[in-house]
């Protein structure tokens, strides 16, 4: 099976050394893939590589079997994501917000996006002005908008921060929904691990800026309690490591 996202090798160098180092990761069809990783490890510098909202220094993504820097738009059209804090046109509704995406994709339907605002728990809000939402409110918004085209893949940083309980399992059923169904891969960066636990078939942990051990839950869970321990354990090992160096 060809992956549908490969990255080679790819390096993004900030000032102080920060950033993502030589990182490859293969991505297949069907994969819900969760990134773990301490704060400021690289995630999301990782996933806006991936979605081509900043460049590789060096390495080559590709998408969908096409080199991102080439073929871009060929590249991006199976992709929905959400990066870093959801920031919305204020003065529009909810219910506008997802009819302006869905001008991109005349295939959406109304009903889908109704559908879908009553699946996160925006119905009953959906004429407000985003202007009044709550932080989880636009988050939701922001997962809605990005899974709205029913893309391949959908590729969410840390989608869960803001969520109330009821919102944590709307979108854990949500996405299981979506990859038993419609074989929609993930690509989910987040610090809720017990939330990845269930949610994913891969976890991949990046320690800075690397991607330093990747594995499948199920393996992974024969052998550790839960992928808590697994990762706590590796930082433990990592910081010995890098202590004895
Ligand atoms: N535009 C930038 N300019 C300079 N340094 C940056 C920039 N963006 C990120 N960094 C640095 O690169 C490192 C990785 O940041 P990144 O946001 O990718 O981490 P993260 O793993 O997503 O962290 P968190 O879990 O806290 O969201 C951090 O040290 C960060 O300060």
């Amino acid at each position: 099976m060809n992956p549908i996202l490969e990255t080679a090798s790819i390096s993004k160098q900030y000032s102080k050394g920060r950033g993502v180092y030589d990182v490859s990761l293969q991505l297949f069809e069907g994969d819900v893939y969760g990134l773990l990783g301490p704060n400021g490890a690289g995630k999301t510098t990782f996933l806006k590589l991936i979605t081509g909202l900043i460049h590789p220094d060096s390495g080559g993504i590709q998408l969908f079997g096409v080199n991102l820097k080439e073929q871009f738009a060929q590249g991006i059209q199976h992709v929905g994501c959400m990066i870093e804090s959801a920031d919305f046109h204020d003065f529009l509704s909810a219910e506008q917000y997802l009819q302006l995406v869905a001008r991109f994709y005349p295939s959406i339907e109304r009903k889908q996006i109704d559908e879908l605002l009553e699946t996160v728990g925006l119905y009953t809000y959906r004429k407000e002005r985003i202007k009044g939402y709550s932080t989880g409110m636009k988050q939701k918004l922001a997962l809605a908008a990005a899974v709205l085209p029913r893309p391949k893949l959908a590729i969410l940083d840390e989608p869960t921060n803001g969520l109330d309980i009821e919102g944590t399992v709307m979108f854990r059923s949500l996405v299981k929904r979506l990859s038993e169904e419609k074989r929609m891969s993930f690509i989910i960066s987040s610090h809720m691990i017990h939330e990845l636990e269930q949610l994913c078939n891969r976890v991949g942990i990046v320690l800075k800026g690397r991607l330093h051990k990747e594995g499948y839950v199920d393996e992974l869970l024969q052998s550790n309690q839960s992928l808590e321990q697994f990762y706590i354990e590796e930082l433990q090992l990592a910081k010995e490591v890098s202590a004895r160096a």
